[in-house]
């Protein structure tokens, strides 16, 4: 058992620099191949040992639940059955991310409660089991074990390392309109359009393409989406503008490493897009 009992974690945000969709699973899922790159924005955990008990409190710029839906609390509690532990914690979770913006913010949580329980708790299990516990709270969740851009198959949870650089630049804008997007609706939604033959991209277009296939049915409900993407490439001309995961945010990548250029693009879409709108510059992670 380790000295420390305390310790605490940055869980960095993610993008999908593309989420193309291969076919649906018998299992109910869907085949996938997205590039995800973690980015600068986080939340932060903190997690204290106890003698007993499980205390689990929530803070920081948005709520989220406080009961075992939540997903870093659901992330120890899996933990410490698996390892079949008796110890107590303290967790804290300071909420950064917006939820539901298709930022993996909740996936991140997880990933940062399981690794820093190994830490903290001195397990010195494989790192193949860590992965395995975490697909089993989400598809995304390994990849935040990863800690760098990986290009993800299967549901999400197989990681294959790429190139660094990545083919796109690094700095960008998140925007986040106020709202969340359920994961689970949008993959239904276009699982129905593309049964009634009303998806235009997939499978249309090379695979590889950095584009969004859950765009299309995310867009057609959220009208306010495509006008933020659309008003976006026409005000900025960024290298690249797209939807993240099943939404609601909306991020767009730009060539130029200025600061100054970045905090007049935030303050142009802050006057245009309206209050109800949070807006943050980012960089691309390549490690954390
Ligand atoms: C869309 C993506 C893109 O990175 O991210 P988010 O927008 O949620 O951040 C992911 O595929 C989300 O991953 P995650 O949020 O972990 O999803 P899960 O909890 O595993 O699944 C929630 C639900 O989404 C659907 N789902 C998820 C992944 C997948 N490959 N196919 C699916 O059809 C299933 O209906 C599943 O029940
Ligand atoms: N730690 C958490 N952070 C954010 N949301 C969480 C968390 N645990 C559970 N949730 C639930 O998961 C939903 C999706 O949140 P999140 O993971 O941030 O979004 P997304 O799947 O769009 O990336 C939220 O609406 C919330 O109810």
């Amino acid at each position: 058992m380790s000295t420390l009992n305390y310790i605490n974690s940055f869980a960095p945000a993610k993008i999908n620099l593309g989420l193309r969709i291969l076919e649906k699973r018998k299992d109910g899922y869907h085949e996938l191949r997205t590039l995800m790159a973690p980015i600068s924005i986080g939340d932060k955990i903190e997690i204290e040992l106890l003698p007993k008990g499980i205390e689990f409190e929530t803070t920081g710029d948005f709520d989220v639940p406080k009961d075992s839906s939540n997903l870093a609390l659901k992330a120890a509690l899996l933990f410490l059955s698996h390892y079949k532990l008796k110890i107590g914690l303290r967790i804290k979770l300071t909420k950064i991310i917006p939820p539901g913006a298709g930022l993996g913010g909740g996936s991140s949580d997880a990933a940062a409660v399981l690794t820093s329980l190994k830490t903290l708790l001195s397990i010195e299990d494989s790192m193949d089991n860590l992965f395995r516990l975490a697909a089993q709270l989400g598809s995304d969740v390994p990849f935040f074990l990863f800690r760098k851009p990986a290009l993800c198959t299967g549901r999400g949870e197989i990681l294959n390392s790429v190139a660094l650089p990545l083919p796109y630049p690094t700095q960008g804008l998140l925007i986040y309109p106020g709202f969340p997007v359920s994961t689970p609706w949008a993959y239904k939604t276009y699982a129905e359009f593309r049964q009634k033959g009303l998806i235009s991209s997939s499978l249309t277009h090379e695979i590889d393409q950095p584009l969004n296939d859950l765009e299309e049915p995310v867009f057609s409900k959220y009208l306010w989406l495509p006008t933020v993407k659309n008003w976006l490439q026409n005000q900025f001309d960024p290298a690249l503008c797209l939807m993240s995961g099943s939404g609601s945010s909306i991020f767009a990548l730009f060539d130029k490493e200025d600061p100054l250029f970045m905090k007049k693009v935030i303050q142009h879409a802050q006057a245009h897009l309206g209050s109800d709108c949070w807006i943050r510059s980012f960089t691309i992670l390549e490690r954390f």
